[in-house]
């Protein structure tokens, strides 16, 4: 994975998949016909889990028979919907008539198998690249569900673009409240306010949204939206203390009682000789409480991007375009997840400073 990655410099040639997951009954189905049926021009191949002509239902995707994947060391902690990928794989044979695939999980899912999906299995992440996972929140029930459902919350952590649906049903200070609470969970997610799923196609479409650059220019406005009182329910969560955050040093720091994001930049390159290892061995021993994490790496000599992204203890990373003429080269890792060991992922990553 990792090591081999380097040399993978096609990224534009996959097919670019968007994953919508979200709720029960929050507008997955309302955006996802949306699209469907707006004019765009694109042909997507829909996989959703109702869908018994193509052979997955709820069952599947919820709990049943997942395929494990016993990594080369032994672990068992990343499993992949061996489903998914056959068809995904009998999709990729007609490849031609369509652009882009569209998955559609059902509310109940945890969306990390999904995504590890696109990394995990050979042949899917050769011909397709995970362009977005895109989250619809019902702005009415979200914030019970993130104290009843960890899935609604996994959904929203996930999320590289969030729909927050049926703004209708609440008052504008209900509103701000739920992002508030969005914004603890995943501040770095785009995040659009909708009734009826009614958001652009551009947003949630063809985002590119492991480029980093968007979502990271918009962070210090995230990061302001903190003053929050926070519902503390210990019912199920880890026993975290109250949230709290640090904005010296190039770290930032932000999390609700289970879930976090810690971001570090490094003004200029690194070695990737040091890098590399260094990631893996985080990926090896962080990698169940990883969620997400994402970077764009500056590698001493050289003129590309290296883009960076994992899901639990997977890595994945590309070259991809050539840092622009006055262009600031600088490295920058963002991991969201549970009990991170910011102060340790910082050292070792500020070691692999160029
Ligand atoms: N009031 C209101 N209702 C909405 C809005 N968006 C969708 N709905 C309704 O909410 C219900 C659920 O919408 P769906 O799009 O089916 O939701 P879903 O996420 O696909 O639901 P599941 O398939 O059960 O997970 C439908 O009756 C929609 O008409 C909205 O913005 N406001």
């Amino acid at each position: 994975m990792a090591d081999t990655v380097a040399s993978d410099t096609n990224a534009s040639a996959k097919i670019p998949v968007t994953v919508l997951t979200g709720y029960l009954g929050a507008g997955k189905t309302t955006l996802l016909n949306r699209i469907l049926t707006e004019p765009h021009g694109q042909r997507f191949a829909v996989i959703v889990n109702e869908f018994g002509e193509i052979g997955i239902d709820n069952d599947l995707i919820v709990d049943a028979d997942e395929e494990v994947f016993e990594m080369n060391n032994g672990c068992v902690c990343c499993t992949v919907r061996g489903d998914l990928i056959r068809i995904i794989d009998g999709l990729l044979k007609r490849k031609g008539k369509f652009d882009a695939i569209l998955v559609e999980t059902t509310g109940l899912a945890d969306p990390a198998p999904v995504a590890q999906t696109f990394f995990v299995d050979q042949d899917v992440a050769e011909k397709t690249r995970l362009d977005a996972v895109v989250t619809v929140a019902d702005a009415k029930w979200l914030k019970d569900r993130l104290k009843d459902a960890p899935e609604a919350k996994n959904q929203i952590a996930f999320a590289d673009v969030i729909v927050l649906n049926k703004t209708d049903l609440v008052s504008p200070a209900e509103l701000r409240e739920v992002e508030m609470r969005i914004r603890a969970i995943n501040p770095y997610a785009k995040l659009h306010k909708t009734t009826r799923s009614n958001v652009a196609i551009s947003d949630v479409l063809g985002r590119n949204a492991f480029d980093l650059d968007r979502i990271l220019d918009l962070e210090p406005a995230f990061l302001e939206a903190d003053d929050h009182d926070h519902d503390h329910d210990h019912g199920h969560d880890h026993g975290h203390d109250h949230h709290h955050h640090d904005h010296g040093h190039g770290l930032k720091h932000y999390h609700d009682e289970t879930m976090q994001s810690v971001s570090f930049t490094i003004d200029g390159d690194v070695v990737p000789e040091k890098f590399m290892p260094w990631i893996n061995q985080i990926a090896q021993s962080e990698g169940p409480n990883l969620l997400r994490w994402k970077g764009i790496l500056a590698f001493k000599d050289e003129p590309k991007r290296f883009v960076l992204q994992g899901v639990h203890m997977i890595v994945d990373g590309d070259l991809q375009r050539d840092w622009k003429p006055g262009e600031k080269r600088q490295s920058r890792l963002v991991f969201i997840g549970h009990d991170l060991k910011t102060a340790e992922l910082e050292q070792g990553f500020r070691a692999c400073a160029a």
